[in-house]
């Protein structure tokens, strides 16, 4: 789960660098380990910066400025393949053919087959271990094959098709081609989210292609349209075009950004976040009722601040039950479940939560989260209530209990990590300390999306029930995914790469604001 965003506008001599650059705080939620632009200005000409840190750490004024042109795409990355390394931040960028970047939200599956057919049969060198910079270069072979000197939309077009047929996995994707314009795409059983929005000015119509509705509301686009599971779009300077290249297998659109990733503030596939948020709230109330019967002794609800607050304050008024924020979360902290490495993730959720004795002590409280995964942030809030007073700790996931592992663009790995694995509820409440675990039921989680939206008839559940909807999932394959990126195998990659790299292509230096590891630009025209 990254953030991917494009920009077209109408007038150009406008620059998109700032709006890209606001847009991808926008999609910061998405991805913190790396953030990047590319932009394509004058003679088609692409200018880059891209690196590892948040949004704010990697571009400061003077990057903006250096990034010219009325086109670009940018990019906030969560690894899900290869490394933390700087050198697989997004964009990607091809020369060959055309000049071509690249952003990805997702994650394939067949990768070693992919490889092979690019060395074996393409020839093509892939210089890093993400699966994105493959899928570009399978997006770049598939261009090439029309021996054109210069393409047209049907060439995209039939490219794009032909990825869908050779790339397994989840993928919403966003290009850029020099001089030509900006492409959008979603895999076709429309796993991770992305949609497009246009703004009318007096120079023509600006586009924007989005994972989250939320930059284009905020931005001042309208008109937001979901890009369809199998279906590409492409915008250039004179028009928009949508083409629905294969029958979508199924849409299937991944629940756990309902639940967790999306801002609150977004609308995916037609349903509004927020209101899922409060479904959930509704149907965990109920299962806390059927779970606790009469005997319910709860004082106070507590939310986990941030996601979880919607759905509390549900709860909370369902039960007809105090409602209160007992911890309090420093906002400069990021989330923590996508920041890499446990212990990272375990010292980061007591820098960002502190407890307030005030709401704890000598109460029976109903701590609400949206899920418990590797059970990191329940164990230290269980702790921290106990610490400040509480008498008994009820502990309410709004999502099932997550056994499986993630494939599509979540990292979640490893079998072992996740708390639930091997462990009934009761298991899992001794291991996080609580006296009580509930869980949402699967069927509630659903129904909470499919009543806002009941065009949307079946989600990507895998974590929950195992059932992983593009197949090619074997046991083997989620064996070596557990052993090549479970928390220690990705802590030994990463101290490969040492801090003073010099990427292929790019210059290296310090940023001057924040002394993060940044590429400058690519000076393409020297
Ligand atoms: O069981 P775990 O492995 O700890 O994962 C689950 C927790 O991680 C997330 O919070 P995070 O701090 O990432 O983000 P938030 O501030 O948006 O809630 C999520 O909201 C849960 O609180
Ligand atoms: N979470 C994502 O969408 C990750 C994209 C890609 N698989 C990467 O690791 O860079
Ligand atoms: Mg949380």
């Amino acid at each position: 789960m990254c953030g991917i965003l494009a920009l077209l506008l109408a007038d150009s001599n406008a620059s998109a660098n700032l709006e890209l650059f606001e847009g991808l705080q926008l999609l910061q939620h998405r991805g913190q380990d790396a953030a990047g632009i590319v932009t394509c200005g004058h003679k088609g000409r692409f200018y880059q910066r891209k690196g590892n840190g948040m949004v704010m750490d990697v571009f400061d004024q003077k990057h903006l400025q250096n990034l010219a042109g009325n086109l670009g795409i940018g990019h906030v990355r969560y690894p899900t393949a290869g490394t933390s390394s700087h050198s697989e931040a997004q964009p990607f960028y091809v020369n060959s053919p055309y000049g071509i970047v690249f952003g990805h939200n997702g994650n394939l599956i067949n990768t070693q087959e992919l490889k092979n057919y690019l060395d074996f049969h393409t020839h093509r060198h892939i210089n890093t271990d993400s699966d994105s910079e493959l899928l570009l270069n399978i997006f770049a072979n598939n261009l090439q094959a029309t021996n054109k000197v210069r393409i047209n939309e049907q060439d995209i077009f039939t490219a794009i098709k032909g990825l869908y047929e050779r790339c397994i996995g989840a993928y919403a994707c966003v290009a850029m081609i020099a001089g030509f314009g900006i492409i959008g795409f979603r895999d076709p059983y429309g796993i991770r989210p992305i949609c497009y929005g246009r703004r009318e000015n007096i120079r023509g119509t600006d586009y924007m292609f989005s994972s989250e509705s939320v930059a284009l509301d905020a931005l001042g686009f309208t008109n937001v349209i979901d890009i369809n599971p199998g279906e590409a779009i492409i915008i250039t300077k004179t028009e928009m075009i949508r083409s629905q290249l294969i029958e979508p297998k199924s849409f299937t659109p991944c629940i756990f950004e309902y639940v967790y990733f999306a801002r609150p503030d977004s609308v995916i596939d037609g349903i509004s976040v927020y209101r899922s948020r409060l479904e959930m709230g509704e149907y965990l109330a109920d299962q806390i009722l059927k779970k606790c019967g009469n005997s319910i002794d709860i004082d106070v609800v507590i939310p986990v601040p941030d996601t979880s607050r919607v759905a509390a304050l549900q709860v909370a008024y369902k039960l007809k039950l105090p409602y209160r924020e007992g911890f309090v979360k420093n906002r400069y902290i990021g989330r923590t479940f996508i920041m890499p490495g446990q212990q990272m993730r375990r010292k980061n959720v007591r820098r960002k939560l502190n407890a307030m004795a005030l709401e704890f002590a000598d109460k029976n409280v109903l701590i609400v989260d949206d899920s418990i995964v590797r059970g990191t942030t329940s164990k230290e809030i269980v702790q921290m209530a106990r610490d400040v007073g509480a008498k008994k700790v009820y502990f309410a996931s709004c999502a099932p209990s997550i056994k499986y592992p993630n494939v599509y663009g979540i990292d979640m790995p490893s079998r072992q990590e996740l708390v639930a694995h091997n462990r009934d509820d009761d298991l899992v409440a001794k291991e996080i300390g609580a006296d009580v675990v509930i869980y949402q039921e699967l069927d509630d989680l659903l129904a909470s999306c499919i009543k806002i939206n009941p065009n949307i008839k079946s989600f990507e559940c895998s974590v929950f029930n195992g059932e992983y909807i593009t197949g090619n999932v074997t046991t083997e394959y989620l064996d070596h995914l557990e052993n090549a990126r479970n928390d220690v195998a990705k802590s030994f990659k990463d101290t490969l790469h040492s801090p003073d790299a010099i990427d292929l292509h790019n210059i290296c230096s310090y940023s001057s604001k924040s002394q993060v590891k940044c590429e400058k630009f690519i000076v393409l025209d020297n």
